[in-house]
């Protein structure tokens, strides 16, 4: 049934116009109760012959702290794009809180904070000003985004470089000014894609906090990496991809299942091969 559907969509089909299909009225709550942060179905993209996300499955319950994870080219980024609707998909739905991302986006987009890869930031604003205008362009009065930013760029260490322009930022400088224009808004859901990469440990640290803070009251966090033992330390729910599919998904508990840590559960789930170039019998001391 997936692979007809893959089939049957190429290159044309591509640049069709998407039209999102709500499994319920936009914003409705579910028969059993509220819905999900996140719904995806049937959620296909490929890139001429490469399938990035073939026909994903997904939900997502609000509150969690949630991790995907996958090896390199799993579709973790491709996923979280047409999620956040940065990236049109070939075909599926997906909703967030209820409501379609693709017939419904200024209201999705009000409520989700997003941090993307490869961050692309207003390079010649300062960290303060960049802060200001996305909450200004969040529609947030002027002084509650003038105490929000001053609170964050506090929070998270960039209080002294505010005045620096981001161009002149740190890897790790602009993961935290990003986290903060992300968060300015009180999202319902965040979606981070690598949060920590570059990031050093004190600065992680204060990042952690933030989420669990955002976490415990209510936010929704969803982020990718592929450091099993913070998604293990933060996450409660936990999703892995493999080859553009959800391969297990669901508390983190059941997804570790027996293995004796996430790390063991993740190296079965993608058929890992653990040998790890003993092939290579070349490379070491010996001759050269
Ligand atoms: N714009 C693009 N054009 C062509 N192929 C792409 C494009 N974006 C992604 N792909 C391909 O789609 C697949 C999934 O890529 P994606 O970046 O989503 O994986 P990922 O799980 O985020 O990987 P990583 O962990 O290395 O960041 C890969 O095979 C990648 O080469």
């Amino acid at each position: 049934m997936e692979r007809s559907q893959e089939g049957a969509r190429g290159e044309t089909a591509r640049l069709e116009p998407y039209h999102g299909r709500p499994a319920a009225p936009d914003g409705a709550a579910d028969a059993d109760g509220p819905p999900p942060a996140v719904r995806v179905r049937g959620l296909w993209k490929r890139f001429g012959e490469q399938v990035a996300v073939a026909g994903i499955h997904l939900e997502l319950p609000s509150g969690r702290f949630v991790g995907l994870v996958g090896p390199n080219g799993a579709g973790k980024t491709t996923t979280l794009s047409m999620i956040t609707g940065l990236l049109r998909p070939d075909d599926g739905a997906v909703q967030i809180v209820g409501r379609d991302v693709w017939a419904d986006p200024v209201a999705v987009k009000s409520r989700i904070g997003v941090l993307p890869e490869g961050l692309r930031l207003f390079e010649r604003l300062t960290g303060r000003e960049l802060l200001v205008y996305t909450g200004r362009l969040r529609g947030l009065p002027v002084a509650e985004v003038d105490r929000r930013t001053g609170q964050l760029l506090n929070v998270l260490d960039l209080s002294g470089s505010q005045h620096k322009l981001v161009v002149d930022y740190s890897t790790g400088m602009r993961k935290k000014i990003g986290l903060a224009a992300a968060l300015l808004h009180n999202p319902e859901v965040l979606f981070l894609d690598e949060p920590f990469e570059g990031v050093d440990p004190v600065s992680a640290q204060v990042i952690r906090g933030v989420l669990e803070r955002y976490t415990a009251t209510g936010g929704t966090v969803v982020f990718s990496s592929h450091v099993m033992e913070l998604v293990e330390s933060l996450c409660d729910w936990v999703a892995v991809m493999a080859g553009g599919r959800i391969v297990a998904h669901g508390p983190l508990a059941e997804v570790r299942g027996a293995a004796p840590s996430l790390q063991d559960a993740f190296l079965s789930l993608v058929g890992a091969d653990r040998r790890g170039g003993q092939d290579l019998d070349w490379l070491g001391g010996g001759p050269r």
